[in-house]
């Protein structure tokens, strides 16, 4: 609450402002300057000096000071014939007295007011209407506070005390604001600061500007209403004024939590409801601690909360009544229902863990399951290709056994005559040519070729058929086979035609084998059912002799020539080659 004495001069204002910011100071100050002068002071000034000393004396709760500047008051007031010093000291006990509770305090006022009313300076009767509208606004009665602070206001302007209008602004946005008037109050103590700043008090401007940041905080103004108390708290904690900082503090706090930095807002209130109880400033903890009570439940802490309105309550001494038993009961309620609500949350919790932990464990099985199974199939697949491996290679063996079989068979084919089952020209060429190729010695006997021809057989095949002659064919081959031995080798070589080659066997052997092969043919015995007297054989011989025959093809046409003139001479006879010559 302002208080201003009566001055224009702006260093008044100084003073004025003074009183409020450094009280102490102020008081320390007057006296000096009252010890200093002693009687020489002109009572108009002693008043101003007396006046200021005594609102300093109330803003700063020195009961000595303000005893001793009202003494002095009530003195000038009997010795100089002063009303206004007689008002003064008893708008400084009403003021003490209803900030204090005393109900007389509003009594004093207005008899103080009463003391000047036959005044007519303009400054006393606006300075004496600022203290009714302030005693009013003190005590809490803005309706009629209200009129009373427009009829100062209307002074103070016309005397253009700016001082004056900021003291007059800032109580009319107190009445204000307790009929919950917010937007007029927050333009009232707009004013105010407008005439506090033209009349240069600084410091007054930072402290109306307290007052504005809770209006702007029921506005939702929140960002405005922080500049606002951060840059009040900045001078409270310079100044050392410890309770206005703690009410600076709480107003940043609450537009923290507007702002929906809750943890940011309780933690602040904490700090500073712990500061509150160390300096043991009760009245302001009480307030405090309702505001932490709401920002710890914000935040979820309602064990806080709850001991916070109970300690309020313990303070404030109103533990008993049914309307705090109430808060209490409601409080306790939600606690009981969060911590209950916090179990089945923390439960639920639990139960998630356990679920998660089982269906990991169970992914965790069903994992390995599959590996296992995945395991299993590649085995089985192994298996399955080792064996089809094992069975292809079988085969592949088997088919390369019998490939290599009918190979072998096939080249067996291509040496064999199809008709008698006997070598047949091919394997004779390959069997002369081995023989030939092989070393010659000298002193062994000569090789031998025998070409044998059946003598007319285009007529037995034409007597007896075709298919008779095919069994004459294979009749001589038995026989030649068996009269042949080793190491002569027999082989059909054409139609009706044989060759025997005789290695290392000599022309007279030859001969003889010759010989012997032929009258033998004569004399075989046909089967009953082939109707075929006799046969016989034509036999060219020919000895390798390395001279006339040089190779297989001479020796075959020398052999040949025999057989040829064998034929000539009347068949069924023996011709040796040498003997062409
Ligand atoms: N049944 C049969 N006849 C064959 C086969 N190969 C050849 N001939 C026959 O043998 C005969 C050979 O006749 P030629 O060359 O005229 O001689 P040839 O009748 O034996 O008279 P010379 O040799 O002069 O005594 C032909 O009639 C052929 O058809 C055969 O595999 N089976």
């Amino acid at each position: 609450m302002l208080v201003a004495v009566p001055a224009a001069a702006a260093s008044m204002d100084a003073f004025r402002e003074r009183a409020v910011t450094n009280p102490h100071s102020l008081i320390a100050s007057v006296r000096q300057q009252l010890d200093r002068a002693g009687t020489a002071l002109p009572p108009a000034r002693e008043r101003e000096l007396l006046w200021g000393m005594g609102t300093a004396a109330i803003n700063s709760n020195d009961d000595a000071a303000l005893a001793e500047a009202t003494l002095r008051l009530d003195s000038l007031a009997a010795v100089a014939h002063d009303p206004v010093a007689a008002a003064a000291a008893g708008f400084l006990q009403a003021r003490h007295d209803i900030a204090n509770g005393i109900s007389a305090g509003l009594g004093e006022a207005l008899q103080a007011a009463n003391k000047v009313l036959g005044q007519t300076d303009p400054r006393i009767m606006a300075w004496a209407r600022y203290q009714l509208c302030d005693a009013y606004t003190l005590d809490d009665k803005p309706d009629k506070a209200l009129p009373v602070c427009q009829q100062a206001l209307a002074g103070y302007r016309a005397l253009n005390d700016e001082f004056g209008m900021g003291d007059v602004e800032n109580d009319t946005g107190i009445a204000l604001a307790s009929q919950d008037k917010v937007d007029d109050a927050a333009a009232a103590y707009v004013r105010s600061r407008e005439h506090y700043a033209k009349a240069k008090a600084g410091q007054l401007v930072v402290l109306v500007g307290d007052n504005l940041a809770k209006m702007y905080l029921k506005q939702g103004r929140a960002r405005e209403a922080m500049a606002l108390s951060q840059a009040s708290l900045k001078q409270e904690l310079g100044a050392g004024r410890i309770s206005d900082s703690l009410d600076s503090t709480t107003d940043i706090a609450l537009a923290e939590a507007a702002l929906g930095q809750h943890r940011q807002a309780y933690a602040r209130m904490r700090e500073a409801v712990v500061r509150a109880r160390q300096a043991g400033i009760n009245g302001q903890l009480i307030g405090m601690l309702q505001v932490e009570s709401r920002m710890a439940e914000q935040v979820g802490d309602l064990r806080q909360a709850l001991d916070d309105e109970r300690e309020a309550s313990r303070l404030n001494d109103t533990a008993d009544t049914p309307a705090q038993r109430l808060v209490e009961t409601e409080l306790e309620q939600r606690y009981a229902t969060r911590e209950k609500e916090l179990r089945i949350s923390e439960l639920e919790h639990a139960n998630e863990l356990k679920d998660l932990q089982l269906r990991a464990v169970k992914a965790e099985a069903e994992r390995r399951r599959e590996q296992q199974q995945r395991q299993r199939l590649a085995n089985a697949m192994i298996a399955i290709l080792a064996g089809a491996l094992s069975l292809i290679v079988g085969l592949l063996v088997l088919l390369l056994r019998a490939q290599r079989r009918h190979a072998a068979e096939l080249r067996a084919q291509a040496l064999r005559d199809p008709l008698t089952g006997i070598a047949n020209r091919r394997a004779f060429q390959q069997r002369a040519s081995e023989l030939l190729d092989g070393p010659h010695e000298a002193g062994i006997a000569a090789h031998v070729l025998l070409l044998i021809d059946i003598d007319h057989f285009k007529s037995i095949n034409d007597s007896i058929g075709h298919p008779q002659g095919d069994r004459v064919l294979r009749i001589l081959t038995d026989y030649l086979g068996g009269a042949v031995g080793a190491p002569c080798f027999v082989a059909r070589i054409g139609g009706e035609e044989f060759a025997v080659l005789c290695p290392r066997t000599g022309l007279a052997a030859g001969m003889r084998l010759a010989e012997r092969l032929r009258a033998g043919t004569a004399e075989l015995t046909m089967p009953d059912d082939l109707p075929l007297e006799r046969l016989t054989i034509s036999i060219g011989v020919a000895p390798f002799d390395g001279v006339r025959c040089r190779d297989l093809s001479s020796w075959m046409r020398a052999a040949d020539l025999a057989l040829y003139a064998a034929k000539s001479g009347g068949r069924d006879r023996v011709m040796e080659s040498r003997l062409l010559d």
